[in-house]
């Protein structure tokens, strides 16, 4: 977004004590929940965080087949987070903007895990759900290129359905915008298609007035910010504990 187009941070930028509600900004179209706020950052503050992740220590990359990731906050078990280091200032200072949103996280859930994705143009992620371990709030941050996030109806009972008739629909994400997913969209299967060019057609959620048939190329590596949070921590692990000294 242009930033001759007031948003939500311009105001903030000018008041910040403006506290936002996160549901003037249920997008109606979509499955319930799902709520998009454009520019909740401003360009500054994107520009810091995408400088954050890209000199972070190396040893914190994680490559995987076709994405870069970043793991903050420590390990997401099958039910638990197995604590690491302390949550990084620049990542708490988001954090700490999500927790000032009305109807986000509640205060005992405040977000203790961060995950970091990095997507060249063509890379993508399989539609999945992100499960138990988590408080069922999604919220993540979008930096550097925007993309389609697609959602699916999971598989149900007996119901084999191929993933492409389960298409329920797509969320547009533009750099600087925060998504938050919860309720049944929590228990949807979401991805992103591995391409370099997205258009805009009926089945997106948040189009507006948007034309059908727009074209978007992904031409700019995308990060994402997914915070969220782990009820149950665990005791750190005597290898954890060994680990540091
Ligand atoms: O990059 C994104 O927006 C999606 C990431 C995601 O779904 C995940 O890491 O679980
Ligand atoms: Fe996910």
């Amino acid at each position: 977004m242009k930033d001759d187009i007031p948003g939500p941070s311009s105001l903030e930028e000018e008041y910040e004590e403006v506290i936002l509600n996160a549901n003037d900004f249920i997008v109606p179209k979509a499955p319930s929940t799902i709520r998009y706020i454009p520019n909740f950052i401003n360009e500054e503050e994107e520009e810091y965080l995408l400088h954050r992740v890209e000199t972070a220590p190396k040893p914190k990359w994680d490559f995987l087949k076709n994405r870069r990731l970043q793991n903050w906050g420590g390990i997401v078990g099958k039910k638990s987070l197995i604590p690491d280091d302390e949550m990084p200032q620049w990542l708490e200072m988001m954090i700490e903007k999500i927790m000032r949103l009305e109807n986000g996280f509640p205060e005992d859930h405040r977000p203790n895990h961060v995950l970091v994705n990095e997507y060249l143009p063509g890379q993508g992620i399989m539609p999945h759900t992100d499960g138990p371990a988590f408080f069922p709030l999604i919220s993540t941050i979008n930096l550097g290129g925007h993309t389609f996030l697609d959602f699916y109806e999971p598989i149900m009972g007996d119901d084999a359905k191929p993933l492409e008739e389960r298409f329920i629909g797509s969320m547009f994400l533009e750099p600087r915008s925060l998504i938050l997913i919860n309720e049944n969209a929590y228990q949807l299967l979401h991805g992103i298609k591995e391409r370099d060019l997205d258009a805009i057609n009926e089945k997106v959620f948040n189009r507006g007035d948007l034309p059908i048939g727009m074209e978007l190329k992904r031409e700019t590596t995308r990060v994402s910010l997914t915070i969220r949070n782990v009820p149950n921590v665990a005791k750190r692990s005597i290898m954890s504990l060994l680990k540091k000294t």
